[in-house]
């Protein structure tokens, strides 16, 4: 069984994936981290203990499942680093410098950085790298992601995972070779669009969230495979990869 603290128990994803792990057999939900001053620290969510101070708690758990903001999730690498813990962490719109120093910690924690945790994005990204590579040349590439009006970075993390994929697989610069928008609007639960438009017809592909359940399923099913995993970068293409036979 996994030990796990889960950061922002009352954000729209830590509040669901603290939902789903203390339902989890898999998972041992060793504790929670709220932001410090909120009125709910010291109250227990889900029957877990929010605590407002990582490093209080820290050594109760194995890995941290962080889906909170960049501020918080960089000081939560630090801690994790300076404690030999895992992480898995969700959060996106990082700078270059914070994704390198994710990596650097991979060298000594096992670590997953996922900007999607549902399984059918996972999979739909396997299936736009066969796209890329049928197609690159002979159209042009966009992602188009939707979101609601209160998300704070664009394009979507997973806009630029879906790129960066689909680049990798097709030997294609995602800087300048696939084209991103952005639409932010309401509350528009996630969707990712991605297009392959050639002349006299087009390809479009689409994933639609009806919710963010599936991130939360996908986030449990990441700190189930983590347990006993050492150092190293793992993916959800890694956690995938079993159930897909790839
Ligand atoms: N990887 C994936 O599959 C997915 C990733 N995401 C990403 O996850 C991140 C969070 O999204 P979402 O849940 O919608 O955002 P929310 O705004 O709902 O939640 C952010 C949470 O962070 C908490 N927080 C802020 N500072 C601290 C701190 N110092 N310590 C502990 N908690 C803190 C806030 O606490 P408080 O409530 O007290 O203000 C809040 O609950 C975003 O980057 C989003 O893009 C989202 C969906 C899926
Ligand atoms: O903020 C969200 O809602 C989501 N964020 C992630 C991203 O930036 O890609 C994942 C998913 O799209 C939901």
């Amino acid at each position: 069984m996994v030990k796990v603290i889960i950061t922002a128990p009352k954000g729209k994803m830590g509040s669901l994936i603290l939902k789903e792990a203390a339902g989890r057999p898999s998972l041992d939900v060793a504790g929670a981290l709220g932001r410090p001053g909120a009125d709910y620290i010291g109250t227990e969510i889900c029957g877990v203990k929010v605590s407002g101070d990582l490093e209080q708690i820290i050594d109760q758990c194995d890995l941290v499942i962080d889906f909170s903001t960049v501020e918080n999730s960089m000081a939560v690498l630090r801690s994790c680093v300076a404690h030999g813990k895992g992480l898995i962490c969700g959060t996106t719109g990082f700078t270059d410098e914070q994704e390198a120093e994710f990596r650097k910690a991979a060298e000594t924690i096992p670590m997953m950085r996922a900007s999607n945790t549902s399984y059918m994005v996972n999979v739909l990204s396997k299936m736009l790298e066969l796209g890329a590579r049928a197609l690159s040349g002979l159209c042009d590439i966009d992602i188009l992601d939707m979101h609601d009006r209160k998300k704070k970075d664009a394009p979507s993390g997973t806009a630029k995972e879906l790129g960066d994929s689909m680049a990798k697989a097709a030997r294609l610069s995602p800087e300048t070779d696939i084209t991103y928008h952005s639409l932010r609007a309401g509350d528009i639960s996630s969707t990712h669009t991605v297009f392959f438009t050639g002349f006299g017809e087009r390809i479009e592909v689409t994933h639609r969230a009806y919710n963010w359940e599936c991130f939360a399923n996908g986030a449990c099913e990441a700190a189930r495979f983590m347990e006993g995993k050492g150092p190293g970068s793992y993916t959800m293409s890694d956690v995938i990869a079993g159930e897909m036979a790839l």
